[in-house]
Formats: structure tokens, C-alpha cells, sequence
């Protein structure tokens, strides 16, 4: 039986930025760390929070009914998931990059369409100000944020690198562009037999020794300062990049992974992961709309199948291939020289 054509779909994702903003409203006003306290009445929170009376209730209501809160007998309560991932006073807090969302890429999506027109970046550099990186590298207290921000959405693939990789084989490793070192303590951990190091901009040194030091890996994993466009990459039994090719233009990501066969011995691996997109583009969405957040933020970053990031691997030499699910939109692209 034919079905009939609905425009559900169309209208639930033409909306979808009112759920989305909603959540991110309710991040930026520390909502659910103030939820973590304890269940609170809507005058209670209203005040708390500092909320006008028009729309505090359909404002608490509406994440009630999009599962972020929960309300019992007129008092409203976190989710398991919101009081874990949201309470900024928790380090499994996630919140950071969402609040780097609200209050960057929000409004830098809305140029959206002027990028598709031009092929431009709609972020801070459009209007001659400083790129992210310059911004962030200046100011350490903003750089910590950024890098824990990295370790909330890098987690679930690390812990999969970790566990999914034959490391028994393995004795060294070097993340690359290794922000606060997440990926590295993983497989470190689930690893006792390894040894390793973080590689990454000398800024980055102080935040990722001290996360070392805060999980006993301080004798086991280093950190090497370097540019990856000025130096090679130290040598390691396996080099790993995680959300660190997606950045650069085509001339760029070759260069790095030629850098990282250059590293490698006969018979080591190089490990490249993001959301790499299906190989017929038409099932991670999540990968693909990345991409477009690429064209947003970078002169000349996208996203990649495993099928291309294969064919680089072994265009730079790499003699086996194969690419990997890790967890959610994630997966690996694994390259043995
Ligand atoms: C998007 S973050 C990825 C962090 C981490 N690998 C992850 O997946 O969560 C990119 C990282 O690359 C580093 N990076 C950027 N340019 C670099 C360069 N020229 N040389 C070395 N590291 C660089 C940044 O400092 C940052 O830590």
C-alpha cells in the first residue's frame, strides 16, 4: 500500500533550530547546574535564574516535553542524562561545546547560505577579525575550555579507539593535535604496556600535562611541542589524528598524512577519526552536515568517506586500509604501512 506523502519531516527539521536554541538557552542561563542542587518550583527557578514571568513556564514546560527535564508535582528536576552532561560542575559536563555553539556557530549558520553562494567562511575572520585559533591561543583560561570542550565530544570514539584497536602488538604511540590529551590517556589506560605522547602547539603543554598527572599517566605519556606545518611528527609504533584532517584544504591533509607515514615504521598504523561519511554520502548526515560547518569556520576544511581518506593513505604508501565504525557518527580509517 502506497503510504501518503506527509511534509512532517520537512516542517520537524525547517523548525528544528527552536528545540536546538531552547537547549542552548537553557545551558547558557546554567539551568540544569542549577538543577543539580536539587528539584526547584517554577518561582523558585524563575527567580534563581533571573527568568521573566511571560514564558518562564513554557520555557521549563517545553523542555519537559523535548525530554531534558523532568516535573513532579509542580517541580521541575534534571534527567539522569542532563544532570550528568550538564551540571557544569561535573567534569562528564559536555556542555562546553554546546555553549561554544550558542554562542558562535548559531549565529554564524545563519550565513549559511551567502557560504554556499561564495565557498567563504561566516565566522569571526569574515569581517577581518581574529581566526578561532588565534583568539583562543591568546587567552589560556579560554583555551582550557576549549580543549575540555573537545575531550566532551571526543570521549565515546577515544574509549572505542582504546578497546577496538589491536594494540597488543603496539609499544609507542603520538596523538596529534592532541588538545587536553583525552584520546592519549585512553588508550593509555586500557593499554599499561604502552608508552606515548601528545602532540600539539607548545600553548597546550600546561593543560595537557596536568590532565596526565590527574589520571597517573604522567610517566607514560608526554607532550612534544611542534607545528605540524613546520616539523615533523616524533616517530611512534601508531600515530593517531582525531578531528584534526576535516580542518585543512586537500594539499594540507595529504601533507599530514604523509607526515605520518614518515613517522611510522614498517608495519605501523596511522589512525584517523571523525564522523567520516559514508561511502555513498547518503547516510551520515551528521558527517555531511560537519562538512558544511567546515565551510563555515575554514578557507578550506571538509569532511571525507573512508573510501577517499583510503585512497589518500594509499597514495602516500600506506599498503593496507580499512575503515572502522567506532560509536554515533564516528568512525576510524586505519592505514598500515
Ligand atoms: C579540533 S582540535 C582536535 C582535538 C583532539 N584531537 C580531539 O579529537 O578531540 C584540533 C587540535 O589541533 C591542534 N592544532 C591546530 N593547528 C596545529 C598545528 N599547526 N600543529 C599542531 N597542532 C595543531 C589544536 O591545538 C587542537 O588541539
Amino acid at each position: 500500500m502506497q503510504t501518503q506523502p506527509s511534509p512532517d519531516a520537512i516542517l520537524r527539521t525547517g523548525l528544528a533550530f527552536w528545540a536546538s536554541k531552547t537547549l542552548l538557552s537553557a545551558i547558557e542561563l546554567g539551568l540544569f547546574t542549577e538543577l543539580a542542587n536539587g528539584p526547584a518550583g517554577l518561582d523558585e527557578l524563575r527567580a534563581r535564574l533571573g527568568l521573566h514571568e511571560r514564558s518562564a513556564r513554557d520555557f521549563l514546560d517545553a523542555l519537559v516535553a523535548l525530554g531534558f527535564l523532568r516535573r513532579a508535582e509542580g517541580r521541575y528536576a534534571n534527567t539522569p542524562e542532563t544532570d550528568l552532561f550538564l551540571d557544569r560542575n561535573k567534569p562528564s559536563y559536555v556542555g562546553g561545546i554546546l555553549e561554544m555553539a550558542n554562542a558562535r556557530l548559531y549565529p554564524f549558520w545563519d550565513g549559511l547560505t551567502e557560504a554556499l553562494l561564495t565557498g567563504l567562511p561566516q565566522n569571526e575572520t569574515k569581517h577581518g577579525g581574529p581566526n578561532l585559533f588565534d583568539t583562543l591561543y591568546a587567552d589560556p583560561a579560554r583555551l582550557k575550555q576549549f580543549l575540555a570542550a573537545m575531550t566532551g565530544i571526543s570521549r565515546g570514539a577515544n574509549l572505542a579507539i582504546a578497546r577496538q584497536f589491536p594494540w597488543q602488538d603496539r609499544r609507542s604511540f603520538v596523538d596529534v593535535g592532541t588538545a587536553q590529551g583525552d584520546l592519549a590517556a585512553q588508550v593509555a589506560l586500557a593499554n599499561p604496556h604502552l608508552r606515548g605522547s601528545g602532540f600539539d602547539l607548545p600553548e597546550v603543554r600546561p593543560i595537557f600535562e596536568d590532565y596526565m598527572r590527574a589520571n597517573g599517566l604522567a610517566d607514560r605519556v608526554g607532550f612534544v611541542a611542534g607545528n605540524f606545518f613546520d616539523d615533523d611528527l616524533p616517530a611512534a609504533d601508531v600515530v593517531m589524528m582525531g578531528h584534526i584532517l576535516h580542518d585543512w584544504d586537500l594539499p594540507t591533509k595529504r601533507m599530514l598524512i604523509g607526515k605520518a607515514y614518515a613517522a611510522l615504521p614498517e608495519g605501523g598504523a596511522l589512525i584517523v577519526y571523525e564522523s567520516i561519511i559514508d561511502d555513498d554520502r547518503s547516510r551520515n548526515a551528521f558527517g555531511l552536515l560537519m562538512s558544511l560547518n567546515m565551510l563555515i569556520e575554514t578557507p578550506g576544511g571538509f569532511d571525507y568517506t573512508g573510501a577517499d581518506c583510503q585512497g589518500w593513505m594509499r597514495e602516500a604508501g600506506f599498503r593496507r586500509t580499512y575503515t572502522e565504525h567506532l560509536v554515533g557518527p564516528d568512525s576510524m580509517v586505519v592505514g598500515i604501512k
